[in-house]
């Protein structure tokens, strides 16, 4: 498989075709653009009829194996295997098998429409990020040992991609992991488990501003060629295709275990913020896993709901992106939009270029095709599944009280968003299957404000809060940022 950049011309396209490993350590395309495969693999019934009753290991080999053919297929064999663990991903429910890696389980079945929870988050930091980290972090040590390279991961986090990336990091030979956070914008619980830790690979630097303000910064150092290529940087954040292509395996896992033929379609409602997760269920979409619905459900930053209703996509600045109680989805610009815009133009970098560029002078695009618009794609976007919802701090404070009392579990406050969403797309005969993208331990604040009581808490998390504490409090200066990585990376 062959990848191309977002931004690319169609004209140079065949100069800038790149292989999975070639984009594995790199990150952002040099254009500024993101990667995405000349074209998606397809799926045929026969081999969902197949994979329906393999693990989840066996499942992502053959996955990944479609967009990665430059690594031999016993290599991502045992580097799956060595990721997709019950030990790994052990953090399950009462009742729930650790080794199904991301059980489902049925909260509701009411008048034929279905409301299902798929699990994400019992990995090592409790998010979902951890479904793509783990395998990243693997494939990372795999490809440096190959190249005996060295790499210094540049990321940006909200919440919960920080602590994954160092978990999965920590350690490892030759990575070192310079991390922005927005400073005091996580929870206690996030931020403890990022700062707390001592390792001396791992460079936590808080920002002054919010998670755009970071991924901004990721994306200008990255843009950076000369500074790219002499400090080693590459990414973790959902920019690496990797991450995606990692995240497009739950999606085939969660309709096979809903489903029990190839004629049964299923919806998915997602908690979104930087669009990455919901784009690999895009992906899986085209490749021909039979999605009905793709739900997109967004927290008081609701600019991915404004467009999938109207059309128009209008970034907020740092000043009007709310701090919200599912602060991992205090986004505003998604990096990963670009991704879904790419397809709906259909694959005119040139055009992808000039709207984002609009974006950047601007702050926006309008595919309306009201007079005046920059475009009229927006009718097109029902061929891609997508609608979309918004959720309030006290819509999840009641629906984590409403799922408490009525399904005996205690979700986390970003899954509440996505269950508060999902309720409005509810159909007969079509599983809603809802992904839980964190678990509620690390969003205490609110699970006592919502049901009076402490969310439980793992094994190993006891008194994280309590552990000393290491992180450098920066500016958004680039120049700044360049400097600290440049003294720390010894390069
Ligand atoms: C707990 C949680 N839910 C939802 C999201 C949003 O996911 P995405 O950024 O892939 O849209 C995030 C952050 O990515 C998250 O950490
Ligand atoms: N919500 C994320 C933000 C970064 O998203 P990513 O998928 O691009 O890594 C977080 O928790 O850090």
């Amino acid at each position: 498989m062959q990848y191309v950049s977002t931004r690319a011309d169609a004209s140079a396209a065949s100069h800038s075709l790149q292989q999975f490993s070639d984009i594995l350590l790199g990150g952002l395309a040099p254009d500024g653009g993101l990667y995405l495969p000349v074209e998606y693999p397809q799926v045929s019934g026969e081999e969902l009829n197949k994979w329906r009753h393999m693990s989840y290991a066996d499942l992502a080999v053959e996955i990944l194996k479609k967009f990665a053919g430059d690594i031999p297929e016993a290599d991502l064999r045992a580097l799956a295997h060595k990721t997709y663990t019950a030990d790994v991903y052990r953090n399950v429910r009462e009742g729930e098998k650790a080794a199904d890696i991301t059980p489902l389980r049925v909260l509701d079945e009411t008048e034929g429409k279905q409301l299902v929870l798929q699990s994400l988050s019992n990995g090592p930091t409790l998010a979902f990020k951890d479904m793509a980290m783990q395998l990243l972090g693997n494939l990372f040590e795999y490809a440096l040992a190959k190249q005996d390279a060295q790499l210094n991961i540049f990321g940006a986090t909200s919440g919960d991609t920080g602590s994954a990336a160092e978990y999965a990091m920590r350690g490892k030979k030759g990575i070192k992991v310079f991390m922005l956070s927005p400073h005091k914008k996580m929870s206690a619980f996030q931020t403890a488990q990022m700062f707390s830790l001592q390792d001396p690979n791992i460079f936590n630097i808080a920002v002054e501003g919010v998670f755009d303000d970071c991924q901004d910064m990721v994306k200008a150092v990255s843009n950076d060629l000369e500074f790219k290529a002499r400090h080693k940087i590459g990414t973790v954040n959902s920019i690496n295709w990797a991450r995606v292509v990692a995240q497009v395996v739950y999606y085939f896992r969660g309709y096979l275990a809903a489903t029990r033929n190839n004629e049964q379609k299923v919806s998915f409602t997602v908690p979104s913020g930087n669009f990455g997760n919901i784009c690999a269920g895009h992906i899986a979409r085209q490749m021909g896993l039979p999605i009905d619905k793709l739900i997109v459900a967004t927290n008081e930053n609701d600019v991915l709901d404004e467009f999938f209703r109207t059309g128009v996509y209008r970034v907020r600045k740092s000043a009007e992106t709310y701090h919200t109680s599912s602060p991992s989805m205090d986004i505003s610009k998604a990096s990963n939009f670009e991704r879904f815009v790419f397809d709906l133009v259909k694959g005119d970098g040139k055009r992808v270029r000039e709207l984002f560029k609009k974006v950047e002078t601007e702050g926006g695009f309008d595919l309306s095709g009201a007079p005046g618009s920059d475009g009229d794609e927006f009718k097109l976007v029902a061929n891609y599944g997508f609608k979309s919802g918004k959720s309030t701090h006290a819509d999840r404070v009641q629906t984590i009280r409403d799922v408490a009392d009525d399904y005996g579990i205690v979700i986390d406050t970003h899954t509440a968003d996505g269950i508060k969403v999902a309720k409005e797309y509810m159909e007969p005969g079509v599983p809603m299957i809802v992904l839980e993208t964190a678990l509620a331990a690390k969003f205490n604040e609110t699970i006592l404000e919502a049901l009076g009581q402490d969310a439980e808490r793992p094994a190993g998390f006891e008194n994280i809060e309590a552990l000393p504490q290491r992180f450098e409090v920066m500016p958004a200066d680039v120049s700044k940022m360049k400097a600290y990585i440049a003294a720390n990376t010894g390069l």
